[in-house]
């Protein structure tokens, strides 16, 4: 079996996990990724709408800034982000859209001068600044206090993609394609690697690496209707667990997206709303004023996708023989801007609904499309409780989105983490003390025992067909812990979905030769139920709504009980997860909890917000009188600088904010 050496070994090769690599091997880091596929067709190239920093670009960009967007997030994620994370980000986001763009990532760009657009249904003209001649383009995004999500039309994630995989090349960083991690190598406090699996000879081998990063994407798939593609199975979250000493968090938190194409639940971008496409019920009306009248089809995610299947359940969907779904109006925004801006959507609708939006609305409904939970790290980016592991993107929780994330946050975080924990997984691997010292048996103990897993299929005599189990899992996951939750049902979820698991040790796998693609159905089945019932336990457990995680039977946000992050673990023979809580401190925060601005104002208020708050206006009132600048209040009131790279820390320029000022 096969050793192989490396400083970083990178755990997916999508967006995070290339813009890793990139860091570390730029810091002379030996680094490898590896890839289900190979990386330009990972995941990250299906992001269609766009990319978050507050560039303030636009005329309706001015006035943007990293505060603009902090407050966005936070309110947004429903208080669930670690607002020091937040702060993180959205200081580094414009830098990493810029670093984009000197690498070769084609952003549209602005035209100075008039410009017709469509805002709240009303063709409205908008002048856009000479000085902003030629700079990056932004469009209006959910829950966003300014338009700030930089594009190229709508494919900005295969464009965005296909520039940091050219960057990869160039810094010549091995990306080994069609391999799998099944399991990571750990002596049960530090990480070591990977056991992987080579999807075309079906060989296991061992990397071991100084530093290990898990990238793996999201887990779309443990449902029936997601957005998410069929290699995001989310089994590297499974990594962690399996480790029974890595946690996950916030698993729970799964995001509904309003507009996936019905039946498919393949997606169409929420630049659609963003750009003036409107949402309408099976009487052509349009009920989004009436139930959101501030934000409309522009409230957040959550928001938007519980009002449609409220309208739904009001008898006003669109009967058909695969269910009710509403429309997606985007023709009053014209052939010409459909055809060049939103051209992606106008094909996913002429190749898979036979519709042309030019002319027809789009069937639509809400379909499970983002993962906000995962392995659990400090701001750097490394687990909290095993060393030398680290996860970024999609596949982690550093926790910048709490129960909800705002559209076009997501390519941001991804590239935006790249930078930041490939910085940290650097100095990791620049510390002598974190060498690769351990005994080979460590490693050869770790490759029999996933063998012996491999075996057990391979080798079982049960009854049980992979197909059935995983159908049933994504069955109970759609319906049982979708956008409204009940606990009866969640309940009955997770007993189900236990079920599911015992009964995964009873699969038999007939095929025995080669890359086995039986045997890879098989062995990911397991892993997604172990994931699945990671979600179902904690949305079960947490007796509370906040963001995505809408319960019935407690429909209001609980600031005094469950103002809290859920972290979960597996122990090995364990039939479910273990969960335990932390509390995240309003004494610390920048912002504390109070009404998003959109939604229904519902929640249990904690005592310490008002005087949190109080804290907060005070510092604020009296640097104001002393004229410090919106940087030095900020940091007055909650530092986090300290938490980022020092190449990273730096301010950001704006056209009404130069540098120089
Ligand atoms: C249809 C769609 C549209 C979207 N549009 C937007 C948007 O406009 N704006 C936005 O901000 N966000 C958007 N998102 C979300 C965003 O695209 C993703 O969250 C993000 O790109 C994830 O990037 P990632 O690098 O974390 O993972 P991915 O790009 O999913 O990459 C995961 C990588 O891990 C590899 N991998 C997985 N498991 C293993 C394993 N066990 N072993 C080895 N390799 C493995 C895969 O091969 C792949 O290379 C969209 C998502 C969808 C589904």
């Amino acid at each position: 079996m096969k050793i192989i050496y490396t400083d970083v070994l990178v755990i997916g090769g999508g967006l995070a996990g290339l813009r890793m690599a990139v860091a570390a091997k730029r810091r002379g880091h030996d680094s490898i990724v590896l890839s289900l596929v190979p990386p330009k067709r990972s995941h990250s190239k299906a992001a269609q709408g766009g990319m978050q920093a507050s560039l303030g670009n636009v005329i309706k960009g001015v006035g943007d800034n990293e505060d603009v967007h902090f407050g966005d997030t936070v309110r947004g994620s429903d208080w669930g982000a670690d607002q020091e994370v937040v702060r993180m980000f959205v200081n580094t986001s414009p830098k990493a859209v810029r670093e984009l763009a000197a690498w070769g990532c084609p952003w549209s760009r602005i035209t100075a001068g008039d410009r017709q657009v469509i805002i709240n249904g009303e063709k409205v003209t908008i002048t856009e600044r000479k000085e902003a001649q030629g700079m990056m383009n932004q469009r209006d995004f959910g829950g966003t206090k300014k338009w700030r999500t930089c594009y190229v039309s709508d494919c900005t994630g295969h464009a965005m993609l296909n520039t940091v995989s050219d960057r990869i090349i160039a810094e010549k960083v091995p990306v080994i394609e069609r391999v799998e991690a099944l399991s990571l190598i750990s002596d049960g406090k530090r990480c070591y690697g990977a056991i992987v699996r080579d999807l075309i000879t079906g060989e296991l081998m061992a990397y071991v690496a100084k530093a290990t990063a898990i990238a793996t994407g999201g887990a779309g798939r443990i449902y029936r209707v997601t957005t998410n593609a069929v290699i995001c199975d989310g089994t590297g979250y499974d990594l962690a667990l399996k480790t029974g000493v890595a946690t996950l968090s916030n698993m729970e938190a799964i995001q509904f997206h309003p507009t996936g194409i019905f039946p498919a639940g393949i997606l169409v971008t929420e630049g659609c709303r963003g750009d003036g496409g409107l949402l309408r019920d099976v009487d052509g009306y349009r009920f989004m004023p009436d139930v959101e009248p501030e934000k409309k089809e522009l409230a957040s995610r959550d928001v938007v996708s519980r009002r449609m299947e409220e309208r739904i359940a009001m008898g006003k969907g669109v009967k058909t023989k695969y269910g009710e779904h509403l429309w997606l109006d985007i023709t009053l925004l014209g052939e010409h801007h459909i055809k060049h801006k939103l051209r992606e959507v106008y094909e996913i609708c002429h190749y898979f609904l036979g519709v042309d939006p030019t002319k027809e609305w789009v069937p639509v409904r809400p379909a499970q499309h983002y993962t906000m939970g995962g392995v659990r790290t400090k701001p750097s980016g490394e687990s909290e409780t095993l060393k030398g592991l680290f996860a970024a993107g999609e596949a982690a929780c550093w926790d910048m989105h709490g129960f909800n994330r705002l559209g076009g946050n997501s390519v941001a975080e991804t590239v935006v983490a790249g930078m930041i924990v490939g910085e940290y997984i650097a100095d990791f691997c620049d510390k002598a003390e974190n060498g690769i010292d351990i005994p080979t048996s460590l490693i050869y103990d770790a490759l029999a025992k996933e063998q012996a897993e491999l075996n057990g299929y391979l080798k079982n005599t049960g009854n049980e067909d992979a197909v059935a189990l995983r159908t049933r899992m994504q069955e109970i996951m759609t319906t049982k812990i979708g956008i409204f939750r009940k606990g009866k049902d969640m309940q009955e979820a997770v007993t189900e979905l236990e079920e599911l698991y015992k009964r995964s040790f009873n699969i038999a796998v007939k095929d025995v030769t080669g890359n086995n693609p039986e045997l890879v159905y098989a062995y990911r089945t397991r892993s997604m139920l172990r994931v699945a019932l990671t979600v179902a336990l904690g949305a079960y457990s947490r007796q509370e709504s906040r963001g995505a995680h809408y319960r019935e039977d407690y429909s209001v946000r609980d600031d005094v009980k469950w103002l809290k992050r859920t972290i979960a673990t597996w122990k090995e023979g364990d039939t479910l997860p273990t969960l335990s809580y932390k509390d995240l401190d309003i004494s610390k925060m920048e912002l504390p909890p109070g009404f998003r601005g959109y939604g229904v104002k519902n929640y249990i208020e904690n005592p310490e917000s008002a005087k949190r708050q109080a804290e907060v206006d005070a510092i604020r009132q009296k640097m104001e009188a002393e004229g410090k600048d919106r940087w030095a209040i900020q940091d007055a009131i909650m530092p986090y600088q300290h938490l980022l790279p020092k190449r990273l820390q730096g301010r950001n320029e704006r056209i009404d904010e130069p540098l120089n000022d």
